[in-house]
Protein backbone atom coordinates (compact mmCIF):
# COMPACT_ATOMS: atom_id res chain seq x y z
CA UNK A 1 0.00 0.00 0.00
CA UNK A 2 1.45 3.10 -0.94
CA UNK A 3 2.16 5.32 2.45
CA UNK A 4 -0.29 8.39 2.26
CA UNK A 5 2.12 10.27 3.88
CA UNK A 6 3.76 10.92 1.17
CA UNK A 7 0.84 12.18 -0.88
CA UNK A 8 -1.53 13.37 1.28
CA UNK A 9 -1.03 16.88 2.90
CA UNK A 10 -2.65 16.06 5.55
CA UNK A 11 -1.39 12.57 6.47
CA UNK A 12 2.35 13.90 5.91
CA UNK A 13 1.58 16.22 8.75
CA UNK A 14 -0.22 14.26 10.96
CA UNK A 15 2.69 11.49 10.66
CA UNK A 16 4.78 14.41 12.49
CA UNK A 17 2.49 15.36 14.76
CA UNK A 18 1.41 11.86 15.83
CA UNK A 19 5.50 10.80 16.42
CA UNK A 20 6.21 13.71 18.63
CA UNK A 21 2.75 13.49 20.87
CA UNK A 22 3.16 12.43 24.79
CA UNK A 23 0.43 9.97 24.49
CA UNK A 24 2.22 8.44 21.05
CA UNK A 25 2.69 4.59 22.33
CA UNK A 26 5.13 3.52 19.93
CA UNK A 27 7.90 5.86 20.11
CA UNK A 28 11.03 4.43 19.00
CA UNK A 29 9.28 1.20 16.78
CA UNK A 30 9.12 1.17 13.19
CA UNK A 31 5.87 2.33 12.12
CA UNK A 32 3.98 3.63 9.09
CA UNK A 33 0.54 5.70 8.55
CA UNK A 34 -1.68 3.42 6.25
CA UNK A 35 -4.65 5.76 6.43
CA UNK A 36 -6.38 8.68 8.26
CA UNK A 37 -10.08 9.13 7.75
CA UNK A 38 -12.24 11.67 8.75
CA UNK A 39 -14.81 9.86 10.82
CA UNK A 40 -16.87 12.91 12.32
CA UNK A 41 -17.45 17.15 12.30
CA UNK A 42 -18.54 18.70 15.65
CA UNK A 43 -21.76 20.63 15.39
CA UNK A 44 -21.07 24.30 15.11
CA UNK A 45 -17.99 26.30 13.44
CA UNK A 46 -15.73 28.07 16.10
CA UNK A 47 -14.62 31.58 14.01
CA UNK A 48 -15.48 30.28 10.82
CA UNK A 49 -12.98 27.04 11.11
CA UNK A 50 -14.35 23.59 11.15
CA UNK A 51 -13.46 20.75 14.37
CA UNK A 52 -13.29 17.34 12.93
CA UNK A 53 -12.31 14.20 14.45
CA UNK A 54 -9.60 12.11 12.40
CA UNK A 55 -8.78 8.54 12.89
CA UNK A 56 -5.09 7.59 12.19
CA UNK A 57 -4.18 4.19 11.12
CA UNK A 58 -0.61 3.36 12.14
CA UNK A 59 1.22 0.03 10.94
CA UNK A 60 3.73 -1.52 12.76
CA UNK A 61 6.84 -3.06 10.12
CA UNK A 62 8.78 -4.22 13.32
CA UNK A 63 6.19 -6.86 14.43
CA UNK A 64 3.80 -9.23 13.02
CA UNK A 65 2.04 -6.45 11.34
CA UNK A 66 0.24 -4.59 14.54
CA UNK A 67 -2.18 -2.31 14.09
CA UNK A 68 -2.87 0.71 16.04
CA UNK A 69 -5.61 3.98 15.57
CA UNK A 70 -4.73 6.72 17.47
CA UNK A 71 -7.76 9.48 17.22
CA UNK A 72 -7.28 13.34 16.18
CA UNK A 73 -9.79 16.00 17.06
CA UNK A 74 -8.26 18.86 14.65
CA UNK A 75 -9.54 22.59 14.35
CA UNK A 76 -8.64 24.18 10.92
CA UNK A 77 -8.89 27.70 10.94
CA UNK A 78 -9.00 30.44 7.64
CA UNK A 79 -6.45 32.22 9.53
CA UNK A 80 -3.26 31.47 11.17
CA UNK A 81 -3.70 32.11 15.48
CA UNK A 82 -0.74 32.43 17.46
CA UNK A 83 -2.70 31.72 20.63
CA UNK A 84 -2.60 27.97 19.55
CA UNK A 85 1.13 28.53 18.37
CA UNK A 86 2.02 25.30 20.55
CA UNK A 87 -0.72 22.95 19.08
CA UNK A 88 0.13 23.54 14.87
CA UNK A 89 -0.43 21.02 12.98
CA UNK A 90 0.23 22.05 9.52
CA UNK A 91 -1.46 24.09 6.91
CA UNK A 92 -2.93 23.14 3.83
CA UNK A 93 -5.53 23.24 1.05
CA UNK A 94 -8.74 21.41 1.66
CA UNK A 95 -12.70 22.23 0.36
CA UNK A 96 -12.64 25.07 3.29
CA UNK A 97 -9.71 26.84 1.03
CA UNK A 98 -6.37 27.35 2.96
CA UNK A 99 -6.69 26.32 6.30
CA UNK A 100 -4.24 26.39 9.72
CA UNK A 101 -4.55 23.22 11.65
CA UNK A 102 -3.79 22.76 15.17
CA UNK A 103 -4.56 19.96 17.94
CA UNK A 104 -8.15 21.31 18.93
CA UNK A 105 -7.76 19.55 22.78
CA UNK A 106 -5.89 22.95 22.95
CA UNK A 107 -8.51 25.51 21.36
CA UNK A 108 -11.37 26.92 23.98
CA UNK A 109 -13.61 27.41 21.13
CA UNK A 110 -12.94 24.05 19.79
CA UNK A 111 -13.82 22.43 23.23
CA UNK A 112 -16.85 24.80 24.06
CA UNK A 113 -18.42 22.73 21.01
CA UNK A 114 -17.41 19.57 22.77
CA UNK A 115 -19.57 20.60 26.01
CA UNK A 116 -22.32 22.28 23.57
CA UNK A 117 -22.67 18.91 22.17
CA UNK A 118 -23.02 17.28 25.39
CA UNK A 119 -25.25 19.67 26.87
CA UNK A 120 -27.75 19.03 23.78
CA UNK A 121 -27.47 14.83 24.24
CA UNK A 122 -29.34 12.70 25.88
CA UNK A 123 -28.50 9.19 26.45
CA UNK A 124 -28.73 7.03 23.37
CA UNK A 125 -28.72 10.32 21.37
CA UNK A 126 -28.68 9.20 17.43
CA UNK A 127 -25.15 9.85 16.05
CA UNK A 128 -24.75 13.49 14.40
CA UNK A 129 -22.06 14.04 11.98
CA UNK A 130 -20.47 10.46 12.72
CA UNK A 131 -20.27 11.00 16.67
CA UNK A 132 -22.65 10.18 18.96
CA UNK A 133 -22.78 12.38 22.59
CA UNK A 134 -24.38 10.55 25.37
CA UNK A 135 -25.28 11.47 28.44
CA UNK A 136 -25.18 9.93 31.98
CA UNK A 137 -27.35 11.01 35.44
CA UNK A 138 -28.78 14.97 35.71
CA UNK A 139 -25.69 16.86 36.34
CA UNK A 140 -26.33 20.05 34.77
CA UNK A 141 -23.10 20.84 32.94
CA UNK A 142 -21.66 24.41 33.19
CA UNK A 143 -21.70 25.26 29.37
CA UNK A 144 -19.79 28.23 29.98
CA UNK A 145 -16.65 27.23 31.75
CA UNK A 146 -13.62 27.46 29.97
CA UNK A 147 -11.47 24.63 28.72
CA UNK A 148 -8.17 23.94 30.18
CA UNK A 149 -5.89 20.76 28.78
CA UNK A 150 -4.31 19.01 31.74
CA UNK A 151 -0.41 19.36 31.53
CA UNK A 152 1.29 15.89 31.47
CA UNK A 153 -0.78 14.24 29.69
CA UNK A 154 0.63 10.29 28.86
CA UNK A 155 -1.82 7.62 27.09
CA UNK A 156 -4.76 9.91 27.00
CA UNK A 157 -5.41 13.78 26.84
CA UNK A 158 -7.62 15.36 29.39
CA UNK A 159 -9.10 18.96 29.12
CA UNK A 160 -11.12 20.51 32.33
CA UNK A 161 -14.27 22.46 31.76
CA UNK A 162 -13.86 24.78 34.78
CA UNK A 163 -14.19 23.61 38.02
CA UNK A 164 -17.42 21.47 36.94
CA UNK A 165 -16.13 18.52 34.05
CA UNK A 166 -13.51 16.69 32.47
CA UNK A 167 -13.20 15.21 29.17
CA UNK A 168 -10.54 12.40 28.68
CA UNK A 169 -10.08 11.89 24.84
CA UNK A 170 -9.07 8.16 24.46
CA UNK A 171 -6.03 8.65 22.07
CA UNK A 172 -5.73 4.93 21.34
CA UNK A 173 -8.64 3.71 20.46
CA UNK A 174 -9.96 -0.01 19.43
CA UNK A 175 -13.64 -0.70 18.25
CA UNK A 176 -15.73 -2.46 20.58
CA UNK A 177 -16.70 -1.52 23.78
CA UNK A 178 -13.84 0.63 26.42
CA UNK A 179 -13.95 -0.19 29.89
CA UNK A 180 -13.05 3.23 30.94
CA UNK A 181 -16.66 4.23 30.34
CA UNK A 182 -18.53 0.77 30.93
CA UNK A 183 -16.94 0.67 34.59
CA UNK A 184 -17.64 4.42 35.17
CA UNK A 185 -20.86 4.07 33.77
CA UNK A 186 -22.05 1.36 35.89
CA UNK A 187 -20.38 2.43 39.11
CA UNK A 188 -22.03 5.85 38.76
CA UNK A 189 -25.13 4.52 37.80
CA UNK A 190 -25.20 2.09 41.20
CA UNK A 191 -24.25 5.17 43.01
CA UNK A 192 -20.79 4.47 44.06
CA UNK A 193 -18.70 6.92 46.08
CA UNK A 194 -15.49 5.49 44.62
CA UNK A 195 -15.19 6.94 41.31
CA UNK A 196 -15.55 10.53 39.55
CA UNK A 197 -19.25 10.67 38.49
CA UNK A 198 -19.84 9.55 34.56
CA UNK A 199 -21.69 12.17 33.08
CA UNK A 200 -21.27 11.41 29.59
CA UNK A 201 -19.65 9.57 26.71
CA UNK A 202 -18.56 9.88 23.04
CA UNK A 203 -19.14 6.95 20.32
CA UNK A 204 -18.13 7.00 16.80
CA UNK A 205 -20.89 5.37 14.87
CA UNK A 206 -19.38 4.66 11.35
CA UNK A 207 -20.47 1.43 9.02
CA UNK A 208 -17.03 1.28 7.84
CA UNK A 209 -15.94 0.44 11.84
CA UNK A 210 -16.73 -3.19 10.58
CA UNK A 211 -19.97 -2.80 12.46
CA UNK A 212 -18.29 -1.88 15.23
CA UNK A 213 -18.50 1.37 17.65
CA UNK A 214 -15.24 3.03 18.81
CA UNK A 215 -15.49 4.40 21.69
CA UNK A 216 -13.92 7.93 21.61
CA UNK A 217 -14.29 10.12 24.58
CA UNK A 218 -15.42 10.22 28.59
CA UNK A 219 -16.83 13.38 30.25
CA UNK A 220 -16.98 13.00 33.79
CA UNK A 221 -17.13 15.03 37.37
CA UNK A 222 -13.95 17.18 37.66
CA UNK A 223 -12.00 16.47 41.03
CA UNK A 224 -10.78 19.93 41.47
CA UNK A 225 -9.84 19.71 44.95
CA UNK A 226 -8.11 16.25 45.13
CA UNK A 227 -4.84 14.68 45.91
CA UNK A 228 -2.71 12.58 43.84
CA UNK A 229 -2.70 9.07 46.24
CA UNK A 230 1.01 8.45 45.28
CA UNK A 231 2.04 12.03 45.75
CA UNK A 232 0.33 11.90 49.31
CA UNK A 233 2.18 8.73 49.89
CA UNK A 234 5.58 10.28 48.68
CA UNK A 235 4.96 13.19 51.45
CA UNK A 236 3.84 10.73 53.90
CA UNK A 237 7.40 8.72 53.52
CA UNK A 238 9.11 12.35 53.42
CA UNK A 239 7.90 13.39 56.25
CA UNK A 240 9.25 9.94 58.35
CA UNK A 241 12.69 10.50 56.41
CA UNK A 242 12.96 14.07 57.78
CA UNK A 243 11.97 12.48 61.57
CA UNK A 244 15.47 10.30 61.99
CA UNK A 245 14.13 9.07 65.46
CA UNK A 246 10.29 8.89 64.82
CA UNK A 247 9.18 5.59 63.69
CA UNK A 248 6.23 5.35 60.62
CA UNK A 249 2.97 5.57 63.02
CA UNK A 250 4.56 8.39 65.40
CA UNK A 251 5.28 11.12 62.28
CA UNK A 252 2.76 13.59 61.45
CA UNK A 253 2.30 12.13 57.98
CA UNK A 254 1.49 8.80 59.19
CA UNK A 255 -0.35 7.39 55.62
CA UNK A 256 -1.96 4.23 57.21
CA UNK A 257 -5.44 5.67 58.51
CA UNK A 258 -5.01 6.62 54.78
CA UNK A 259 -3.95 2.88 53.66
CA UNK A 260 -6.98 1.34 55.07
CA UNK A 261 -9.61 3.92 53.79
CA UNK A 262 -7.84 2.87 50.27
CA UNK A 263 -8.97 -1.17 51.55
CA UNK A 264 -12.04 -0.30 52.81
CA UNK A 265 -12.80 1.46 49.47
CA UNK A 266 -11.51 -1.30 47.66
CA UNK A 267 -13.42 -3.71 49.00
CA UNK A 268 -16.65 -1.94 48.70
CA UNK A 269 -15.81 -1.21 44.81
CA UNK A 270 -15.59 -4.61 43.97
CA UNK A 271 -18.77 -5.52 45.66
CA UNK A 272 -20.13 -3.29 43.51
CA UNK A 273 -18.69 -4.68 40.62
CA UNK A 274 -19.55 -8.07 41.55
CA UNK A 275 -23.25 -7.09 41.84
CA UNK A 276 -23.17 -5.63 38.71
CA UNK A 277 -20.79 -7.28 36.18
CA UNK A 278 -21.11 -11.67 35.80
CA UNK A 279 -19.08 -13.12 38.55
CA UNK A 280 -17.71 -16.83 37.45
CA UNK A 281 -15.83 -19.55 38.79
CA UNK A 282 -13.13 -21.01 36.96
CA UNK A 283 -13.00 -24.93 37.02
CA UNK A 284 -9.48 -26.80 38.30
CA UNK A 285 -8.70 -25.94 33.95
CA UNK A 286 -9.28 -23.08 33.98
CA UNK A 287 -7.40 -21.86 37.17
CA UNK A 288 -4.08 -24.29 35.68
CA UNK A 289 -4.63 -21.86 32.97
CA UNK A 290 -4.66 -18.81 34.47
CA UNK A 291 -0.96 -20.06 36.69
CA UNK A 292 0.36 -21.09 32.57
CA UNK A 293 -0.25 -17.60 31.77
CA UNK A 294 1.63 -16.41 34.92
CA UNK A 295 4.57 -18.75 33.89
CA UNK A 296 4.96 -17.50 30.19
CA UNK A 297 4.86 -13.92 31.42
CA UNK A 298 7.71 -15.12 33.50
CA UNK A 299 9.26 -16.79 30.34
CA UNK A 300 9.05 -13.86 28.46
CA UNK A 301 10.16 -11.99 30.95
CA UNK A 302 13.56 -13.96 31.85
CA UNK A 303 14.68 -13.49 28.36
CA UNK A 304 14.42 -8.95 29.16
CA UNK A 305 15.75 -9.03 32.36
CA UNK A 306 18.16 -11.93 33.30
CA UNK A 307 18.12 -11.24 37.10
CA UNK A 308 15.01 -12.89 37.62
CA UNK A 309 16.47 -16.31 37.00
CA UNK A 310 17.87 -15.90 40.49
CA UNK A 311 14.23 -16.49 41.56
CA UNK A 312 12.78 -18.97 38.57
CA UNK A 313 12.65 -21.59 40.98
CA UNK A 314 10.54 -19.55 43.93
CA UNK A 315 8.42 -17.78 41.46
CA UNK A 316 7.65 -21.10 39.57
CA UNK A 317 6.56 -22.48 42.70
CA UNK A 318 3.98 -19.46 43.81
CA UNK A 319 2.55 -19.60 40.18
CA UNK A 320 2.52 -23.66 40.75
CA UNK A 321 0.67 -23.17 44.50
CA UNK A 322 -2.07 -21.16 42.06
CA UNK A 323 -2.34 -23.30 39.84
CA UNK A 324 -3.51 -25.99 41.89
CA UNK A 325 -6.54 -24.68 43.08
CA UNK A 326 -9.51 -26.39 42.79
CA UNK A 327 -11.13 -23.29 41.48
CA UNK A 328 -10.95 -19.02 42.01
CA UNK A 329 -13.84 -16.73 41.81
CA UNK A 330 -13.47 -14.11 39.01
CA UNK A 331 -15.25 -10.97 38.20
CA UNK A 332 -14.85 -7.46 36.82
CA UNK A 333 -11.80 -5.81 38.28
CA UNK A 334 -9.54 -2.53 37.78
CA UNK A 335 -6.78 -4.72 36.41
CA UNK A 336 -4.17 -1.72 36.42
CA UNK A 337 -4.22 -0.93 40.27
CA UNK A 338 -1.37 1.31 41.79
CA UNK A 339 -1.52 4.69 44.07
CA UNK A 340 -1.08 6.52 40.80
CA UNK A 341 -4.57 5.68 39.87
CA UNK A 342 -6.09 7.03 43.23
CA UNK A 343 -7.43 10.42 44.48
CA UNK A 344 -8.17 11.57 48.07
CA UNK A 345 -11.19 14.23 48.04
CA UNK A 346 -12.57 14.95 51.57
CA UNK A 347 -15.48 13.05 50.62
CA UNK A 348 -12.76 9.67 50.65
CA UNK A 349 -10.92 8.16 47.44
CA UNK A 350 -11.80 8.03 44.34
CA UNK A 351 -10.49 5.43 41.85
CA UNK A 352 -9.27 6.20 37.98
CA UNK A 353 -8.27 4.69 34.67
CA UNK A 354 -10.65 1.44 34.49
CA UNK A 355 -9.12 1.15 31.21
CA UNK A 356 -7.00 -2.00 31.85
CA UNK A 357 -3.80 -2.59 31.13
CA UNK A 358 -3.00 -0.13 27.92
CA UNK A 359 -1.06 -3.06 26.63
CA UNK A 360 -3.65 -5.83 26.48
CA UNK A 361 -6.41 -5.87 23.58
CA UNK A 362 -9.52 -4.92 24.54
CA UNK A 363 -11.33 -8.10 24.88
CA UNK A 364 -8.86 -9.31 27.51
CA UNK A 365 -9.20 -6.07 29.42
CA UNK A 366 -13.12 -6.58 30.11
CA UNK A 367 -12.40 -10.13 30.73
CA UNK A 368 -13.19 -11.35 34.53
CA UNK A 369 -10.13 -11.34 36.77
CA UNK A 370 -9.59 -12.09 40.24
CA UNK A 371 -10.00 -9.00 42.86
CA UNK A 372 -6.60 -10.50 44.15
CA UNK A 373 -5.21 -9.03 41.03
CA UNK A 374 -5.74 -5.43 42.35
CA UNK A 375 -4.87 -6.21 46.06
CA UNK A 376 -1.38 -7.07 44.71
CA UNK A 377 -1.10 -3.79 42.40
CA UNK A 378 -1.80 -1.67 45.63
CA UNK A 379 0.58 -3.99 47.43
CA UNK A 380 3.21 -3.12 45.15
CA UNK A 381 2.73 0.41 45.36
CA UNK A 382 3.09 0.49 49.13
CA UNK A 383 6.36 -0.97 48.56
CA UNK A 384 7.78 1.03 45.97
CA UNK A 385 6.51 4.72 47.10
CA UNK A 386 9.80 4.33 50.17
CA UNK A 387 11.70 3.32 47.70
CA UNK A 388 11.60 5.50 45.23
CA UNK A 389 11.77 8.27 47.69
CA UNK A 390 15.22 6.47 49.43
CA UNK A 391 16.36 6.28 45.37
CA UNK A 392 15.83 10.14 45.04
CA UNK A 393 16.97 11.50 48.05
CA UNK A 394 19.76 9.50 49.86
CA UNK A 395 23.08 9.41 49.94
CA UNK A 396 24.48 5.93 49.31
CA UNK A 397 27.64 5.38 52.67
CA UNK A 398 27.06 2.16 53.82
CA UNK A 399 26.61 1.90 57.13
CA UNK A 400 25.38 5.51 57.01
CA UNK A 401 21.57 7.13 55.83
CA UNK A 402 21.20 4.39 53.36
CA UNK A 403 21.04 1.74 55.68
CA UNK A 404 18.74 3.16 58.09
CA UNK A 405 16.76 4.69 55.11
CA UNK A 406 16.41 1.10 53.69
CA UNK A 407 15.24 -0.32 57.04
CA UNK A 408 12.56 2.94 57.39
CA UNK A 409 11.15 2.58 54.27
CA UNK A 410 10.64 -1.00 54.68
CA UNK A 411 8.58 -0.27 57.81
CA UNK A 412 6.93 2.39 55.98
CA UNK A 413 5.79 -0.12 53.25
CA UNK A 414 4.81 -3.17 56.16
CA UNK A 415 2.94 -0.55 58.21
CA UNK A 416 0.66 0.59 55.14
CA UNK A 417 0.71 -2.60 53.54
CA UNK A 418 -0.72 -4.34 56.20
CA UNK A 419 -3.17 -1.38 57.23
CA UNK A 420 -4.42 -1.55 53.51
CA UNK A 421 -4.95 -5.30 53.47
CA UNK A 422 -6.56 -5.69 56.92
CA UNK A 423 -9.04 -2.85 56.43
CA UNK A 424 -9.93 -4.63 52.91
CA UNK A 425 -10.41 -8.03 54.30
CA UNK A 426 -11.66 -6.07 57.22
CA UNK A 427 -9.48 -7.82 59.86
CA UNK A 428 -10.17 -11.73 59.25
CA UNK A 429 -7.29 -13.76 58.35
CA UNK A 430 -7.04 -14.96 54.74
CA UNK A 431 -7.31 -18.29 53.89
CA UNK A 432 -4.47 -20.83 52.58
CA UNK A 433 -6.43 -20.24 48.86
CA UNK A 434 -6.61 -16.37 48.99
CA UNK A 435 -3.05 -16.06 50.62
CA UNK A 436 -2.14 -18.52 47.03
CA UNK A 437 -3.66 -15.84 45.00
CA UNK A 438 -2.53 -12.94 46.53
CA UNK A 439 0.61 -14.06 46.38
CA UNK A 440 1.15 -15.23 42.86
CA UNK A 441 -0.61 -12.33 41.65
CA UNK A 442 2.28 -9.54 43.85
CA UNK A 443 4.69 -12.19 42.44
CA UNK A 444 2.97 -11.89 38.70
CA UNK A 445 3.17 -8.01 38.91
CA UNK A 446 6.43 -7.78 40.60
CA UNK A 447 7.73 -9.78 37.32
CA UNK A 448 5.75 -7.26 35.14
CA UNK A 449 7.69 -4.43 37.04
CA UNK A 450 11.23 -5.95 36.57
CA UNK A 451 10.59 -5.77 32.37
CA UNK A 452 8.83 -1.99 32.59
CA UNK A 453 11.44 -0.53 34.89
CA UNK A 454 14.39 -2.00 32.73
CA UNK A 455 12.36 -0.68 29.13
CA UNK A 456 11.68 2.28 31.17
CA UNK A 457 12.90 3.45 34.35
CA UNK A 458 16.81 1.77 33.89
CA UNK A 459 17.67 2.19 37.94
CA UNK A 460 14.35 1.35 38.91
CA UNK A 461 14.51 -2.52 38.53
CA UNK A 462 16.07 -2.91 42.09
CA UNK A 463 12.95 -2.36 43.07
CA UNK A 464 10.93 -5.12 41.94
CA UNK A 465 14.13 -7.25 42.04
CA UNK A 466 14.43 -6.47 45.61
CA UNK A 467 10.93 -7.36 46.38
CA UNK A 468 11.13 -10.76 44.48
CA UNK A 469 13.89 -11.69 46.94
CA UNK A 470 11.99 -11.04 49.36
CA UNK A 471 8.29 -12.84 48.37
CA UNK A 472 10.49 -16.11 47.29
CA UNK A 473 12.14 -16.14 50.71
CA UNK A 474 8.70 -15.92 52.62
CA UNK A 475 8.27 -12.47 53.43
CA UNK A 476 5.00 -12.22 55.01
CA UNK A 477 3.52 -8.94 53.82
CA UNK A 478 4.93 -8.44 50.64
CA UNK A 479 2.03 -10.64 49.20
CA UNK A 480 0.00 -12.23 52.46
CA UNK A 481 -1.15 -11.61 56.24
CA UNK A 482 -0.73 -14.92 57.27
CA UNK A 483 2.61 -15.31 58.91
N1 LIG B 1 -12.15 13.18 37.59
C1 LIG B 1 -10.95 13.73 37.78
N2 LIG B 1 -10.83 14.89 38.43
C2 LIG B 1 -9.62 15.47 38.61
N3 LIG B 1 -8.47 14.96 38.16
C3 LIG B 1 -8.52 13.79 37.50
C4 LIG B 1 -9.76 13.11 37.28
N4 LIG B 1 -9.50 11.97 36.59
C5 LIG B 1 -8.18 11.93 36.39
N5 LIG B 1 -7.58 13.03 36.94
C6 LIG B 1 -6.15 13.37 36.88
O1 LIG B 1 -5.71 13.15 35.55
C7 LIG B 1 -4.60 12.24 35.53
C8 LIG B 1 -4.76 11.29 34.36
O2 LIG B 1 -5.94 10.53 34.53
P1 LIG B 1 -6.08 9.04 34.02
O3 LIG B 1 -7.51 8.64 34.09
O4 LIG B 1 -5.13 8.16 34.79
O5 LIG B 1 -5.65 9.23 32.50
P2 LIG B 1 -4.64 8.43 31.55
O6 LIG B 1 -5.49 7.37 30.94
O7 LIG B 1 -4.21 9.47 30.55
O8 LIG B 1 -3.49 7.90 32.39
C9 LIG B 1 -4.64 11.51 36.88
O9 LIG B 1 -3.37 11.23 37.36
C10 LIG B 1 -5.35 12.49 37.79
O10 LIG B 1 -4.40 13.26 38.50
O1 LIG C 1 0.19 4.33 34.80
P1 LIG C 1 0.03 3.09 33.99
O2 LIG C 1 -1.29 2.48 34.20
O3 LIG C 1 0.38 3.26 32.54
O4 LIG C 1 1.07 1.97 34.59
C1 LIG C 1 2.41 1.87 34.18
O5 LIG C 1 3.20 2.90 34.76
C2 LIG C 1 3.30 2.87 36.20
C3 LIG C 1 4.28 3.96 36.61
O6 LIG C 1 3.68 5.17 36.53
C4 LIG C 1 3.83 1.52 36.69
O7 LIG C 1 3.72 1.49 38.11
C5 LIG C 1 4.87 1.15 38.83
O8 LIG C 1 5.46 2.36 39.32
C6 LIG C 1 4.62 3.11 40.21
C7 LIG C 1 5.43 4.28 40.70
O9 LIG C 1 5.79 5.12 39.64
C8 LIG C 1 4.18 2.24 41.40
O10 LIG C 1 3.27 2.97 42.23
C9 LIG C 1 3.49 0.98 40.91
O11 LIG C 1 3.17 0.14 42.00
C10 LIG C 1 4.43 0.24 39.98
O12 LIG C 1 3.79 -0.91 39.42
C11 LIG C 1 2.94 0.41 36.17
O13 LIG C 1 3.48 -0.84 36.60
C12 LIG C 1 2.92 0.49 34.63
O14 LIG C 1 2.02 -0.48 34.13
Amino acid sequence: MTDPATTDPLALHLRDHIAEARWFGGKGRDWRLTSVRRVGELPGAPDGGRVAVEIAELQYDDGPGEVELYQLPLVSYPEAHERLAHAFVGEWDDDLGHVFVYDALHDRESMALYLRAFAAAEDRAPAQHGLAFHRVGDHELDIEAHSTLFPGEQSNSSVAFGEDAMLKVFRKVTPGINPDIAIHRVLTESGSDHVAALYGWVDLVDDSAEGDTVQLAMLQQFLRTASDGWELALSSVRNLFTEADLHADEVGGDFAGEAARLGTALAEVHTTLAEQFPVETLDARAVARLGSAMHGRLDDALDVVPALAEHEAALRATFDRLAALESVQVQQVHGDLHLGQTLRTVKGWKFLDFEGEPAKPLAERMRPDSPWRDVAGMLRSFDYAPRVVALTSMTAEPGGEAEQQAYRAAEWADRNRSAFLAAYVEGRTLTDEEDALLQAYVADKAVYEAVYETRNRPGWEGIPLDALGRITHGAPHDGGSRA
